[in-house]
């Protein structure tokens, strides 16, 4: 049985813990959120996860696998010591790794505790066969992110616009995987993934729109190099409780840690 350590506790955590729920190879047995939500994970944890406590901090024994599922102040505060302790580490919250240094970091803390951080393709499917092409050599990688107009709230997209009056699909950034990822960190995700498996931030191509003919988050790779091309259009289903984040970063989630307690891992 892997004891698993979930760091946050939102729309992607909470449906992670609902999910492991009953599941014989794995067991939640700590829930690290701030301060101010540990009445609510509690809560949670009193319905799907009896018995288990929520904490502002990652127990130093007892876990073998540590999640995160709650963005960057989380993997310096939480991840980046796991690793050092030698707790592998499953990351999320990918986005955050366009910051200057990060990935970095999280290189030396995992080579330190000789442990690794896996990063979930969460939202997008194909980084195996991106990663995969890229051995062999890229020439272009082109990603565009199209979600409902009430999924951009709250960015730079609704400065000089008004997002709920839309009646036609708007692009609402063109440039690198870089430059989106500074704009949009909470929507920076794919990008960052897509790029971080590819050709980098520099070289990934970015395109995000806001279409109001739309009601899921629908994101597109296309890439071309030695190996051919593929063009793969995944259309998302945004979870209830934050419509910026598709119901399939949770089930890939689930995956990779199903995939670390099983005999046969696919
Ligand atoms: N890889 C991918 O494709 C995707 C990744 N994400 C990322 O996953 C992360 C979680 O997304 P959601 O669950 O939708 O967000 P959310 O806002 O619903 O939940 C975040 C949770 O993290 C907790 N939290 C925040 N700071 C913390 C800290 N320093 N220590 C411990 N807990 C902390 C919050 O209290 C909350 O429980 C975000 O960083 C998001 O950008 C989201 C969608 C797709
Ligand atoms: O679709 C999602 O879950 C999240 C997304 O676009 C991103 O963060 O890049």
């Amino acid at each position: 049985m892997l004891r698993v350590a979930l760091i946050g506790c939102g729309a992607i955590g909470s449906s992670v813990i609902e999910l492991l729920k009953g599941d014989a190879s794995l067991a939640v047995v700590a829930v690290v959120v701030p301060q101010e939500g540990l009445a609510a994970a509690q809560a949670l944890l009193q319905k799907f996860a009896p018995g288990v406590q929520a904490a502002t901090a990652v127990p130093a024994s007892g876990v073998d696998l540590v999640v995160e599922t709650a963005g960057h102040a989380a993997i310096e505060e939480h991840v980046l010591p796991a690793l050092r302790r030698g707790t592998p580490c499953v990351v999320a919250s990918v986005g955050a790794l366009s910051a200057q240094g990060l990935a970095e970091k999280l290189e030396i803390a995992a080579i330190t505790g000789g442990t690794q951080v896996q990063l979930i393709a969460g939202a997008i499917g194909g980084i195996d066969a991106l990663a995969a092409a890229r051995i062999g050599g890229l020439d272009s990688v082109r990603y565009t992110g199209r979600k409902p107009p009430r999924a951009w709230k709250g960015t730079p997209a609704e400065q000089g616009r008004d997002l709920d009056a839309l009646s036609a699909e708007c692009v609402i950034f063109e440039g690198s995987a870089r430059e989106a990822a500074a704009l949009y960190p909470k929507n920076a995700n794919v990008a960052a993934t897509v790029s971080l498996a590819g050709l980098g931030l520099d070289r990934t191509h970015v395109r995000l729109v806001a279409d109001p003919a739309v009601d899921e988050n629908v994101h597109t790779v296309e890439a071309e190099g030695a190996f051919g091309r593929f063009e793969l259009s995944m259309h998302n289903k945004p979870l209830a409780a934050n419509p910026k984040t598709s119901a399939l970063t949770v089930y890939s989630a689930v995956r990779a840690l199903r995939n670390r307690a099983a005999a046969l891992a696919i």
